[in-house]
């Protein structure tokens, strides 16, 4: 271990005690190849003509990859590169200037965001190895100035990134909607809502033994990730951890539990987790799209019938998060950050 007292936490030779897991948690396979099967959707190709009737070729490929996977990855998504790696830029700083001293395990008052070092998280007595920061991005123009202002350019540059974002998800968003059959603009109300949720994952000495993120579902209705062409982004597939290929200026799709509920269970939440790497820094940006506190979510009635019935009973977003602790021991300050922004 280093003797220097301005080191940070991970800066370590070994794994301290308090971050190793059971057995049964550790991560088996934090070296195997990427699964080439999650889809790669080229969103590009939506902007050609199609004959009248026919779905653009990517709602199909969107369709069928939140039905097997639950998740696939967009490229030529027309979100220019120097967005996102001005935002990624600006968490870089954010985190460099965060120290063990600042850690704060909640939100106060006055702020409008919560930053998270690694000891901020336990599961059964062990810490996860990353930072994190969370906060509510609607309506914009509300909670911008909540943000933080240091480094100086964040607010400016993430709000720049959100729009961004929001526009991105409108457009998968309309697509699910003719993929599953809806009538446009059916999202409208269910994802109004953005969260943002950035990690820092430093390099581990031993990734055996740790884990970046504890095997979860997304509480959202779908979730936007830019993990700047890094690994360790583990997907559940037929009962086996498969790795997220890392492609540079992707952005991951995932079906949250909210359009898992929409859709009647057509399309899938599944299941994923982080890993930890030896030599390898990750840094990925999530937008949780998310219904209003106040939303009703239930199966579309279109999609249900005697033949599939419903299989949800309907429930206030706010409910299903309390219910659920959708954000561990952070639900109750998250929601009501977002309650006093919306
Ligand atoms: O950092 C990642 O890639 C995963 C993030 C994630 O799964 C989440 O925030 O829900
Ligand atoms: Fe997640």
């Amino acid at each position: 271990m280093k003797e220097d007292k301005d080191s940070r936490w991970f800066e370590l030779e070994r794994v301290p005690k308090d971050y190793i897991f059971s057995k049964e948690y550790r991560p088996q396979n934090v070296d195997s190849p990427a699964c080439n099967s999650i889809p790669v959707i080229d969103l590009a190709i939506t902007t050609k003509p199609v004959n009248i009737g026919h779905s653009q070729p990517a709602v199909e490929e969107i369709f069928k990859a939140s039905q097997d996977f639950g998740f696939f990855q967009v490229i030529n998504h027309g979100i220019p590169e120097k967005k996102v790696t001005d935002a990624m830029d600006v968490l870089k700083e954010f985190f460099d200037m965060q120290s063990k001293e600042t850690a704060t395990g909640g939100i106060p008052r006055k702020r409008g965001y919560i930053y998270t070092s690694s000891t901020d998280f336990m599961k059964d007595g062990v810490y996860l190895w990353r930072e994190n920061i969370k906060h509510p991005c609607h309506p914009l123009e509300e909670c911008v100035h909540l943000w933080p202002d240091q480094p100086t350019r964040y607010q400016e540059v993430i709000a720049a990134y959100l729009v961004e974002i929001q526009k991105l998800s409108s457009r998968i968003l309309d697509m699910i909607c003719e993929g599953l059959g809806l009538k446009q603009g059916y999202f409208k109300d269910t994802s109004e809502v953005q969260l943002l949720s950035s990690n820092f994952y430093p390099p581990c000495p031993d990734p055996t033994l740790t884990l970046g993120i504890l095997p979860h579902y997304d509480p959202s209705l779908i979730t936007l990730l830019y993990q700047g062409g890094s690994t360790g982004l583990q997907v559940m597939k037929d009962g086996q951890w498969v790795n997220v290929g890392a492609i540079p200026n992707a952005f991951v799709v995932n079906i949250g539990n909210q359009l898992e509920i929409i859709s009647n269970r057509k399309l899938k939440s599944v299941k994923h987790r982080v890993v930890t790497s030896a030599n390898e820094t990750r840094r990925s940006i999530a937008t949780f799209v998310n219904p209003s506190p106040d939303c009703i979510i239930e199966p579309a009635k279109i999609l249900v019938n005697e033949l599939e019935p419903s299989v949800y009973t309907a429930s206030q977003y706010k409910d299903y998060v309390q219910r659920n602790k959708a954000f561990g021991d952070y639900t109750t300050a998250i929601q009501s950050a977002l309650q006093s922004e919306s």
